[in-house]
Parts: structure tokens; C-alpha cells; sequence
């Protein structure tokens, strides 16, 4: 962990009394001079205190948790956090819904309930930032949260381990933005903007971000050596034109409140690429064999779902004279190919008392977007008779990223 215990623990008389004019504290080799701080009698000692993120005094909650009488070996129950709110909340639930995974909830205010279809384990609806903060105390052992949430409260920890990486969902990308317009005009750059001569000791870039572990990180490991940090729980996109701020470090997805409050990306300035990932306390997984088995279970729903999400089955009758060379035709087409090949059966018909194969039918799994194509392809090849359903699950023999789970834990 970065940050001491004796940092964290600060009177509050040292705490800023506005969020967004406190700087942030930066690792050592920062160089952010005091007589640049809107508080002009701020000492650097007591600007680190003045600077104390909410974040950071968390941490020092999570290490005194380590020894939490919460961790699962005392509990035996499962927990598995889930979003209480914002925009992960519904799409969170609407994943496990279509994982046929029904959360049961008495009502929206009570913040504990259970999905039926997983024996003892209990869902804890939190903030995300709370849930990886509780993953890191051993109050949790699974957790649904976006991958920013998990990069910027976990830390680093190696205790948290992601079980699925692209949930699909809750997409965004942490980006660096600066005004359209000024002094930064002519700047297209992350490069060009660390080496604009504005920047000095007396005067440094200032960012306003809500990710203050992320962020001074980032800014020094791309040569920012004159720049200072300021935060907010939202609404930073205002920061710069309230001239709080030069630039901001902030959540972006479609682009447009970035748009509608003057500001644009640059290149080099995309910090991480975020969606919804799950993510377990290693020592649960490792301990608790019911963690795993809990864990295998969601992990499976989850990957034959959302393999399956984009995909549709098509079946169509063609014409041939043995399954073989009907295989052949339908795999000359590049789009016909399905996930291992397709299947075939023969349609047998009655011919003046005989049955025999006359044209066959063939079943196979198309991605979405190339479903025209497909059949273009299928009639050209003499298919006809197309239909086309939806998929809902594609299970695989072997789930891959269990297996990369389990050899990451060294099982
Ligand atoms: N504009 C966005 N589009 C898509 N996903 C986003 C966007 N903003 C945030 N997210 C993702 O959703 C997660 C939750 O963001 P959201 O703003 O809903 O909740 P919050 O930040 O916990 O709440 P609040 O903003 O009220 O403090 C983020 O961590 C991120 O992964
Ligand atoms: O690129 P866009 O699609 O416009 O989305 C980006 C905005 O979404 C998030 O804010 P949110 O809606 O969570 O509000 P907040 O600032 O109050 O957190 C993020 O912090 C940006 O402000
Ligand atoms: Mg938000």
C-alpha cells in the first residue's frame, strides 16, 4: 500500500473545507509548489493534509479491517457485492437476469438479498467504490464493478483478482481533457501539452480529477513534472471554465458532456478503458472451496450468455448428395463456418415408397452483424428455407477463463 497509516490519520481541522480547491497529495517526486495552492498559507506538510482524498482515509479503515471479524472463514456465507446505485445498478441486475440469476429483493431500501439459484451466498447491494474497499477488507468475496472503480480504489492490491474482465457493459474510457479553445488551441497532445512552457514551478498544470490514485500517476509516468490535482464528486467537467482547473481527468462515454462544456480529448491522454468486470478476493477463492464452486457457477452463466448474446442460430434446407459434400459447399463460404463447423443431418423424404436423404438440413451459429451475409452466402450455395432464432446460452466444455482463473491462483 502506497500511503502510511500515520499519513492517513489527520486531525480533521486539517481537512479542506471546499473539495475542489484542496490539491492532492502526489507521490515524493511530485514537484508541486506550496506558493501555487489557492490557500496561499498552506504549508506543504499541511497541504498533504489538506489534500487527504476520502479515498485514501478509507484505506486506512481497510487495513484496520484486515483483521475483520467479517472475513469469510468466520462467516461461512458467501457475499457478493453488487451496485446500489447509479447507472451499474439496473444493468448489473439485467445481466443476472438474463444468466436466468433472479436477485430477490424485498425492497429497493433494504440493502441485503439473495439470488435463489445460488445456495449460501448472500447479495450486499454497496457503491461501487465500497465494494472494492470491502473486497480488500474480506467483507466481500465477489463484486461487480466497473474497471476504473476497481484500477482506482483497488490499488493495486493482488489480493482482488478479476474473474470476468468484459462484462459488457458500462463502457467508458478514463480520458485527460483540455479546452477547445485559449492558451490550448493548438494542442493535440498529451506531449504537447506536458511541454508547453506555461507549466513552471510558480504556475503548474492544474487537474481536476475524482481518480487521485490513477491520476498523479499518470501524470508523472508521462513527464508531467509541474502539475497539481484538485478533486470533486461530480460535475467536474465544470471545473475549467469556473477556472478551478486547466484540465480534467474524467469518465468519458459518448463524449457529449464534454462536447456541451467546451472541453476535447487528446491524443495519448486515454488513461484506461473501462467496463463492468467481476472481481474476487483471492483468499476467499483460494480458502473457500464453496467460494469456487459459487464463483464457477456465475463465471459459466456469464460466459455462455454473453458469448451468445451476439450470435443467432440459422438453419436452412439444401440440396446434395451426401452430408459430406454438402459440408463442403456450406464451408467454402466464409461466413457459414459456425463456432467448430456446421451440422448437418439428412431431411429424409418419401419417393414411390423409398426414403432417402434428398437435401439436408444445416444448423449453424452466425454473429449478428454478419447475419445478412450469411444467408447471401446460404442461397448461394442452393440453401433455402432459412430460419433464424435467437441464442441465448453457449456453453463450452471447458469455461476458458476458469481455467486462467484457476492456474492465476496456482490451483
Ligand atoms: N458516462 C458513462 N457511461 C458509461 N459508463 C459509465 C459512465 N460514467 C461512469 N460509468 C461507469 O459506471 C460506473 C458507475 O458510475 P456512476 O456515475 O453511475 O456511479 P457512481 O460514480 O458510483 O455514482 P456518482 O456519480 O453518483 O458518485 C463507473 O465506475 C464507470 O465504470
Ligand atoms: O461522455 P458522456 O456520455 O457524456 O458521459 C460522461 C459523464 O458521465 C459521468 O458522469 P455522471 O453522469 O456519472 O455524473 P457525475 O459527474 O455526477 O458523476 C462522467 O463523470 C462524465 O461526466
Ligand atoms: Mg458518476
Amino acid at each position: 500500500m502506497e500511503m502510511s497509516l500515520s499519513r492517513l490519520h489527520l486531525p480533521n481541522s486539517q481537512q479542506c473545507s471546499s473539495p475542489l480547491s484542496s490539491s492532492l497529495s502526489l507521490p515524493p517526486c511530485f514537484h508541486v509548489p506550496c506558493s501555487q495552492r489557492r490557500r496561499p498559507h498552506t504549508t506543504w506538510s499541511s497541504s498533504i493534509a489538506c489534500c487527504l482524498p476520502q479515498r485514501q482515509e478509507s484505506v486506512a479503515v481497510i487495513e484496520k479491517n484486515e483483521t475483520s471479524t467479517s472475513v469469510l472463514s468466520e462467516r461461512k456465507v458467501i457475499r457478493f457485492g453488487l451496485p446500489s446505485k447509479g447507472r451499474m445498478a439496473a444493468d448489473t441486475l439485467d445481466l443476472l437476469k438474463d444468466c436466468q440469476l433472479l436477485v430477490k429483493q424485498v425492497n429497493p431500501r433494504q440493502y441485503v438479498a439473495e439470488i435463489p439459484q445460488l445456495s449460501n451466498l448472500e447479495v450486499w447491494f454497496q457503491r461501487p467504490k465500497d465494494i472494492v474497499r470491502k473486497l480488500l477488507s474480506g467483507d466481500l468475496d465477489l463484486g461487480i464493478v466497473g474497471f476504473d472503480t476497481f484500477s482506482e480504489y483497488g490499488l493495486g492490491n493482488e489480493d482482488l483478482i478479476i474473474v470476468h474482465d468484459a462484462l459488457g457493459y458500462g463502457d467508458c474510457r478514463l480520458s485527460l481533457a483540455i479546452p477547445n479553445h485559449g492558451i490550448f488551441e493548438s494542442i493535440n497532445s498529451l506531449r504537447e501539452l506536458s511541454q508547453m512552457p506555461q507549466w513552471t514551478a510558480s504556475k503548474p498544470l492544474r487537474v481536476a480529477t475524482g481518480f487521485t490514485h490513477l491520476g498523479p500517476k499518470f501524470m508523472k509516468d508521462n513527464g508531467f513534472m509541474n502539475v497539481t490535482f484538485s478533486t470533486a464528486d461530480g460535475a467536474l467537467e465544470a471545473a475549467p471554465a469556473m477556472g478551478i482547473a486547466d484540465a480534467i481527468l474524467d469518465l468519458v462515454s459518448s463524449g457529449t458532456t464534454l462536447k456541451e462544456n467546451n472541453l476535447r480529448e487528446i491524443e495519448g491522454g486515454v488513461l484506461l478503458e473501462s467496463q463492468a468486470v467481476l472481481v474476487a478476493r483471492r483468499k476467499s477463492l483460494v480458502e473457500q472451496k464453496d467460494v469456487r464452486c459459487r464463483t464457477k457457477e456465475i463465471l459459466e452463466r456469464f460466459e455462455a450468455h454473453l458469448r451468445a448474446v451476439d450470435q443467432f442460430t440459422v438453419t436452412a434446407h439444401i440440396r446434395g448428395s451426401s452430408a459430406e459434400e454438402v459440408a463442403g459447399r456450406v464451408c467454402s463460404q466464409p461466413s457459414l463456418s459456425g463456432l467448430e463447423g456446421p451440422t448437418i443431418n439428412p431431411v429424409f423424404c418419401k419417393h414411390n415408397g423409398k426414403v432417402t436423404p434428398d437435401y439436408y438440413a444445416i444448423v449453424i451459429c452466425v454473429p449478428k452483424k454478419a447475419l445478412y451475409k450469411s444467408v447471401q452466402q446460404l442461397r448461394e450455395i442452393g440453401g433455402s428455407g432459412v430460419l433464424v432464432s435467437p441464442l441465448t446460452y453457449i456453453f463450452e466444455e471447458v469455461t476458458p477463463r476458469w481455467k486462467e482463473l484457476l492456474l492465476k491462483l496456482g490451483l
